[in-house]
């Protein structure tokens, strides 16, 4: 099972010595402080990271303990790399809220099975989420994803001071497409823009949503009224260009009519009012005559 460790250590030695173990079944990576670590994860999400408990600066368990309070990385399981054999120690990684621990010098066997454990875990923790955030018919994620995700996104967006758009796309006429060419081929159609939607946002932090029956939300952390504009647009376009046949539509093919809001800085984290605010700009699309976009500052 392929998967990426991040290993945190100071010591080269000792990155050195868990590397020769570890690289022939996995990717290694490596940060030498504590610091170093929580700047990586705001960036990448390690599958493992194994981390060392006595460095200089941020040690490994405080380094623990502020991944656990992190929403984006509180899911990453930690195995601490100790040299300290006493009970009290170990009380203290997993009140730190460590998965495992091993004990320096490192055994290769017991490091590559405890490794090999939480890997299995966290491939299956995925497979489960995924089971449980996915749309079914589409494969992008349903709205307990939204719940679940929206409000965090935000939470997160607004403590750094960052942007954050998010946009509402609702295909045009569906109800005619179904009637003239029937449920199945409707559904192959919200599959096949699902995933034109989906191609159309590459950051791996977007997340294309169905919302409803042919209605979609995007959740774009880090995009600005700029960045916003272009995607919409780019979306636009490439439903246009896709041609998909729909006698029923007055533009002969299937359109989006597109509702977008953008905080250039995030200060509101009201998930519904965010949600309220695009679906009221999809409004004023299919208002104009559909097929087109409206964006509002919120
Ligand atoms: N094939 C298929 N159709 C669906 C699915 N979910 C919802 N629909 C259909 O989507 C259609 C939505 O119709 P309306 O809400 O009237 O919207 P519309 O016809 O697209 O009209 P406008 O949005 O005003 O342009 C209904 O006919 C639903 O039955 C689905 O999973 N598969």
């Amino acid at each position: 099972m392929h998967a990426n460790i991040l290993v945190v250590e100071d010591d080269d030695i000792n990155f050195l010595v868990i590397h020769k173990i570890l690289s022939s079944n996995y990717t290694v990576e490596r940060c030498v402080s504590g610091d170093d670590c929580i700047k990586f994860c705001e960036s990448k999400t390690p599958d493992v990271i194994l981390m060392d408990v006595e460095m200089p600066g941020l040690d490994g368990l405080e380094t623990c303990k502020v991944l656990k309070n992190r929403d984006v990385t509180k899911d990453i399981p930690v195995i601490f790399v100790t040299s300290h054999r006493e009970d009290h120690e170990q009380t203290l990684c997993w009140q730190a809220g460590g998965s495992d621990f091993v004990i320096k010098p490192v055994n290769a066997l017991t490091l590559l099975h405890r490794v090999g454990a939480q890997v299995k875990l966290q491939y299956q923790y995925k497979k489960l989420k995924k089971m449980v955030f996915v749309d079914g018919l589409t494969q992008v994620y349903n709205r307990h994803y939204l719940t679940s995700e929206l409000v965090k996104r935000l939470s997160y967006a607004k403590r750094n001071g960052t942007a954050f758009s998010l946009l509402m796309a609702d295909i045009d006429w569906f109800k005619k497409y179904n009637d003239f060419y029937g449920h199945l081929t409707g559904d192959e159609c919200l599959k096949q823009v699902a995933q034109i939607i989906e191609t159309n946002h590459l950051r791996g932090e977007d997340a294309v949503v169905r919302y409803g029956g042919e209605e979609f939300v995007c959740i774009m952390p880090q995009v600005d009224k700029y960045g916003l504009e272009t995607l919409t647009n780019k979306l636009k376009q490439r439903i246009e260009e896709a041609y998909i046949s729909h006698e029923g539509s007055p533009f002969g093919n299937i359109t989006l009519s597109i509702g977008g809001v953008y905080s250039n800085s995030v200060s509101n984290v009201d998930d519904e009012k965010w949600l309220q605010a695009a679906d009221e700009q999809l409004y004023l699309s299919k208002q104009s005559g559909r097929n087109c976009i409206t964006i509002k500052e919120l």
